[in-house]
């Protein structure tokens, strides 16, 4: 089984093979059902496999592609035109693809036509350039070769429009179902309703040879609204389908000698017909692709919102982890510690459980600066706080640098005991850094502890607490630095 994705990549074997056949088909369709018993084409469809096998794939195989299908036509066409005239029109349907699908190109359509834009570009490149081009030639070719009488300019215009609305129907309708739907859409009763009573009024108008009901013309200009629905309802792929059944349909009602439009003479009913597939093309098929390039718009832009929706979520959460992060050590600041303290103070208390606040000092921090030189010290906080940080970690406290060479943490449920030990780990992890103090009695930069351990009632607060610690680490400073403290009971 060869797989969508790798049967779209590259024109292969089988591609090429359902195109010879796809195009023999067509022209066999059109000759027999499109073409009226004075030999007017209504529509002429194997150009658009032609032009939409060329855009599908980007020129890719082109030269194997032309040959391929001009093959086909001469063959197909032989039953109905001799030999050097069928050739002679092959040559001139082929010219006509090939400048189509030049034109397109250089006006830069994309594959799909699935925009306003790309649409016109290809009208413009396809159906009305490429095909008139080619209608003055082939009117030539009719006349002075294949012995048409018909006046000159009749012939070309014949020509034009046949091979125009054949381009404008089924180039649009084969790109779209060689692409996967961008967005299926759930399909309810009501719109198979739609569509089978759609199909019902067409087959009506078709075959009701221009007659009136109570006065009422039942011409196919009724099928118009029913067309817009559908663009509306059921987006680009339906529409076309839809479009080119009606079309072929009507082709094939006049070639059948049914009237559609009523009595009229031969050309004047071609005419109507032909204007009629236009009018039916431009509100069918521009008005499906003039919504669906609104629908792929606003899902651009929803999708645009949703990411600056995003950028603007993780800015905002980057802003707020900076705000509470302090600049030069990479941990939790002083807002963030005081933030933390309320909300830890009202859980302790609402949970009648111990709280523990820890001030901490670097030691003779004044002279380590004044001797190593304030970079230097910068460093010492970094380290410092890095090291006071894994320590607290590892118990799952909180913290913070509270301004200048002095931090807090925070712990909670600890007693007296566990918040001493807790302290001296503290104390022993910055001396274990090892960091050179030639000024300090140690020999390295040490840190002094001061705790208070608290549960919170009414009578207390989180300033109280901080205060009573603060206490606890002047003494451990007047009582010889590089130790903890306890505080009194609060
Ligand atoms: N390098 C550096 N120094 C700082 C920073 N913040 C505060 N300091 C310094 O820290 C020193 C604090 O000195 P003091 O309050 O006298 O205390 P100390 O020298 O540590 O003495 P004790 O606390 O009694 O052990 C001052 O010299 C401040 O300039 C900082 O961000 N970087």
């Amino acid at each position: 089984m060869i797989k969508r994705a790798t049967f779209w990549e590259r024109p292969g074997w089988l591609f090429c093979i359902l195109l010879f056949l796809l195009h023999f088909a067509s022209v066999k369709l059109t000759l027999f059902c499109a073409v009226t018993p004075e030999k007017v084409v209504v529509v002429w469809l194997p150009n658009a496999v032609l032009l939409a096998a060329l855009v599908r794939f980007n020129g890719q195989r082109a030269p194997l592609m032309a040959a391929l299908t001009f093959s086909s036509d001469i063959l197909a066409n032989l039953g109905t035109f001799p030999l050097h005239e069928a050739v002679l029109l092959s040559i001139i349907n082929l010219f006509e693809v090939m400048l189509s699908f030049l034109l397109m190109r250089r006006s830069g359509a994309t594959f799909r036509l699935q925009r306003t834009q790309d649409l016109l570009r290809f009208v413009v490149a396809g159906p009305i350039a490429g095909t008139l081009a080619a209608a003055l030639m082939a009117a030539v070719v009719m006349q002075q070769i294949g012995g048409d009488t018909t006046p000159y300019l009749t012939l070309a215009r014949l020509w034009w429009f046949g091979d125009a609305l054949g381009l404008l129907i089924y180039t649009p309708m084969l790109l779209a179902f060689t692409y996967p739907p961008r967005q299926r859409r759930r399909r309810t009763w009501l719109d198979d309703a739609g569509l089978a009573l759609t199909l019902l009024l067409a087959t009506a108008v078709l075959f009701a040879q221009g007659r009136t009901i109570d006065s009422f013309p039942v011409t196919p200009t009724l099928l118009l609204p029913a067309v817009a629905v559908i663009a509306f309802r059921f987006g680009i792929r339906m529409t076309t389908l839809f479009v080119a059944l009606i079309s072929l349909g009507m082709a094939m009602t006049m070639t059948a000698h049914f009237k559609p439009f009523g009595d009229v003479p031969v050309y004047l009913e071609t005419l109507h017909a032909q204007e009629f597939i236009l009018t039916l093309c431009i509100v069918g098929i521009g008005f499906a692709v003039m919504l669906n390039e609104l629908r792929m718009r606003e899902r651009e832009l929803e999708s645009r919102v949703q990411e600056r929706t995003q950028e603007l979520e993780q800015s905002n959460q980057l802003l707020a982890a900076m705000s509470a992060t302090d600049g030069l050590t990479g941990i939790a600041n002083r807002r963030r510690f005081d933030q933390m303290l309320n909300a830890e103070w009202s859980r302790a208390w609402r949970g009648r459980q111990p709280l523990t606040v820890a001030m901490l000092d670097v030691d003779l921090f004044k002279q380590y600066n004044d001797h190593y030189g304030h970079q230097a010290g910068d460093e010492v906080l970094r380290e410092v706080a890095q090291a006071l940080a894994a320590q607290v970690r590892r118990c799952g406290d909180f913290v913070a640098r509270y301004g200048g060479e002095e931090f807090a943490v925070i712990s909670q449920s600890t007693d007296a005991e566990h918040a001493r030990t807790t302290a001296g780990m503290m104390c022993a992890a910055v001396e274990a850094l090892r960091i050179p103090h030639a000024l300090s009695p140690h020999g390295v930069v040490t840190v002094s502890v001061g705790m208070a351990v608290t549960v919170p009632d009414a009578d207390s607060d989180a300033a109280g607490l901080l205060k009573h610690a603060d206490a606890a680490l002047y003494r451990a400073k007047q009582l010889g630095r590089n130790r903890a403290e306890l505080a009194d009971a609060l």
